[in-house]
């Protein structure tokens, strides 16, 4: 593991015994929520922005932006709110905007999870928002991406494309196209999920993409109800586009929990990144702690282990430490937890 880790998992990971650290590396379990530019090894970010700067286009903008927002991930991103958070990006997309930077940056993102001695999981989604620029299309940029994901074995790896709720209509049925077209080829893309600043975009304007996609035979996933200004009407839209799978849901109203509990929709549980995120206050607060009393299906995820600085080690950490580190779940109950994720894996 060559991410260094810092915070709630890192104190989690430490309170455990090597029996205890060695139970955890040795499940085979799925890592289903990571995007893939908020889950680039640091080393490798930081050798894009030396590429970048001997490259002759470096603008003088770019650079300070790059320099500080890699300062700023270096130190340690200390959040007031959620919305800081999606400011970390511009510097991050600034070194990912070439085919050959996107592909070395997956490489180093799918190493990071699934090789070495004790790798993360035995199996990864990793999703990403395709981006177009002067230098790539979208469809290049998607390319790009899942030609290192192929790399893998389809039991270890695959590839979720992700749309943004401040895309536009074109730009989202543009995204559904390509991943529809590569899934009819037999390209190893498996879902489709809604991402981004979870108060921005329209959601019915959604519908049609992603009924196109599930029509197709691609998983839904949706980040939905992550921040306690998202409304009732949000939730029961984005609950419409009948998801598999939910991204974080920490908010939902009793209507919600209502149709997610009858529906058994699986939950990606993300630790670190709401505590961080300051959407929840303390791990006891977490809506983890009702799902696992109601026995829900969960699979427990990083979200972006860049700026987060965890790993799935230490969120399996976070369950399995006793409180207040952790959250004091027994081995056999962890166990059956990450039996759930890769149950609940994309086809
Ligand atoms: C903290 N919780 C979160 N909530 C919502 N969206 C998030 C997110 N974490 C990441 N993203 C989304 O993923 C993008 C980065 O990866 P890709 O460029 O797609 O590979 C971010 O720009 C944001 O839109």
């Amino acid at each position: 593991m060559s991410q260094h880790i810092a915070g709630p998992a890192a104190l989690a990971l430490a309170s455990l015994s090597p029996s205890q650290i060695n139970f955890l590396q040795s499940l085979p379990k799925a890592e289903l929520h990571a995007h893939l530019n908020g889950s680039i090894p640091l080393s490798c970010l930081q050798e894009l922005a030396a590429q970048h700067a001997s490259g002759s286009q470096a603008t003088e903008f770019q650079s300070d932006l790059i320099r500080d927002g890699i300062d700023k991930l270096q130190k340690g991103v200390d959040l007031v709110e959620i919305h800081d958070f999606f400011k970390l990006f511009p510097a991050i997309y600034a070194l990912t905007s070439t085919p050959d930077a996107l592909a070395f940056a997956t490489r180093a993102v799918l190493r990071e999870f699934l090789d070495g001695e004790n790798p993360q999981c035995s199996y990864l989604e990793i999703r990403t928002t395709p981006r177009r620029n002067e230098n790539m299309t979208r469809r290049q940029y998607i390319e790009a991406v899942l030609a290192e994901v192929e790399k893998y074995d389809s039991d270890q790896a695959a590839l979720i494309v992700s749309l943004d709720r401040r895309m536009g209509t074109e730009d989202a049925a543009e995204c559904v196209d390509v991943a529809i077209d590569l899934r009819h080829q037999g390209r190893r893309v498996v879902g489709i999920d809604l991402c981004g600043d979870p108060m921005a975009g329209n959601m019915a304007e959604f519908e049609t993409h992603f009924r196109r996609a599930r029509e197709s035979g691609l998983g839904i996933t949706l980040h939905i109800a992550e921040t306690a200004a998202n409304s009732s009407v949000d939730t029961s839209q984005l609950l419409s586009f009948q998801p598999q799978r939910l991204g974080h849901a920490t908010f939902l109203d009793e209507a919600a929990k209502k149709v997610v509990s009858d529906k058994r929709i699986c939950v990606e549980i993300c630790l670190t990144s709401n505590i961080l995120c300051k959407t929840v206050p303390l791990l006891d607060d977490h809506h983890i702690v009702e799902l696992l009393k109601n026995g829900h299906p969960i699979a427990i995820c990083t979200d972006d282990i860049l700026p987060f600085r965890n790993s799935l080690i230490g969120e399996y950490a976070l369950l399995l430490a006793q409180p207040p580190l952790g959250l004091g779940v027994t081995e056999d109950k962890v166990q059956k937890l990450a039996e759930m994720s890769l149950q609940n894996r994309f086809k």
